[in-house]
C-alpha cells in the first residue's frame, strides 16, 4: 500500500475530479504521479535515442510506439514500460463514477495504445486544433516539469476560429487532465506561445478548485520547460504492425 505521505490516495472515481465549469467532460487530478516518477520519466524522455525526436519549427516531439500513417498505427508493439507503468495502470484503475468502468472500457483496445511526448520550452505553444478521427475520443495528458495553461476555443457561426479562448485549464506538473465528449469533438484546444501565463485566478481558470497550488503571485505563471505525455487509443492498428514497425527501424 502507498505510505500516508504518498500522493497516491487517488480518488475512488473520476467524479470528484470533474471540472464543473466545463461542458462534458473534463477531469483533473493534480497529484497523479510522484516527484520521483516525474523525474524518472523525464530522464527517459531526455535520454531516448536522438532519432526518436521530431523537430518542428518551435517544438519537438516523440511518438510511441510510432507515428500514424493515414490515421493507422503501423507498429502494434506495446508501449515501453516507462510509459506504461505507473500511468496506464492508474488510468485504467479509475472508474468514471463509483461502480462504473474506466474511461477506456468501450474503446477498441480497452486502453491507450499511443503516446505523444511534446516538449514546450517557454514561448512555445501549439496552434488551436481538434484531435480528429484517428483516436477514440478520450485524451489523457500527464504534464511534467512546469505549469501552463491549455486554452479551449470554439468556432464562430461562420466556421472561423474565435481567437479568444472560452476557457483556460491550468495544468500543473505531475497532473493528469482527461478530456472527452464535446470537449473532444466540438471545441478546439491550444497553448499560447508565451513566456508566462497571466491573469491566473479563480475567475479565469476552469479547474481552480482542483489545483494543488493556489499560489500564483500577481496572477502570474512563469513558464519553464513543460513536457506532456498524451495518451490515446488509436482506432486502427495495422495487422502487419510488427513487421512494418521493425522495417521502419523503430526501436
Ligand atoms: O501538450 C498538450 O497538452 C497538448 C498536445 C495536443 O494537443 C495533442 O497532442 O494533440
Ligand atoms: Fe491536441
Amino acid at each position: 500500500m502507498d505510505p500516508p505521505s504518498s500522493p497516491f490516495h487517488l480518488p475512488t472515481s473520476l467524479e470528484p475530479c470533474r471540472i464543473d465549469a466545463l461542458p462534458p467532460a473534463a477531469y483533473y487530478i493534480a497529484d497523479f504521479i510522484s516527484e520521483e516518477e516525474e523525474e524518472a520519466i523525464l530522464h527517459k524522455v531526455e535520454t531516448a535515442p536522438k532519432a526518436r525526436w521530431r523537430q518542428l519549427t518551435h517544438r519537438r516531439l516523440q511518438t510511441w510506439p510510432s507515428d500514424l500513417v493515414k490515421d493507422t498505427l503501423l507498429d502494434s508493439r506495446p508501449l515501453p514500460d516507462w510509459l506504461e507503468t505507473p500511468i496506464v495502470s492508474r488510468i485504467l484503475s479509475l472508474p468514471v463514477a463509483d461502480g462504473e468502468p474506466n474511461m477506456f472500457a468501450d474503446s477498441p483496445h480497452g486502453r491507450p495504445n499511443h503516446v505523444l511526448v511534446n516538449e514546450y520550452p517557454p514561448n512555445t505553444g501549439i496552434m488551436p486544433h481538434k484531435d480528429g478521427s484517428a483516436y477514440y475520443p478520450v485524451v489523457c495528458t500527464v504534464s511534467l516539469g512546469s505549469s501552463l495553461c491549455l486554452n479551449l476555443y470554439k468556432s464562430k457561426e461562420d466556421g472561423a476560429l474565435d481567437p479568444e479562448p472560452v476557457w483556460r485549464i491550468l495544468q500543473e506538473p505531475r497532473s493528469l487532465l482527461i478530456t472527452t465528449a464535446d470537449l473532444y469533438s466540438e471545441y478546439l484546444h491550444g497553448i499560447e506561445p508565451i513566456s508566462a501565463d497571466v491573469d491566473i485566478s479563480e475567475q479565469t481558470i476552469a479547474n481552480w478548485s482542483l489545483l494543488r497550488s493556489s499560489v500564483f503571485r500577481d496572477g502570474l505563471n512563469q513558464r519553464q520547460t513543460r513536457t506532456s505525455l498524451t495518451y490515446r487509443d488509436v482506432l486502427k492498428v495495422s495487422k502487419l504492425g510488427n513487421k512494418l514497425g521493425s522495417r521502419f527501424g523503430r526501436s
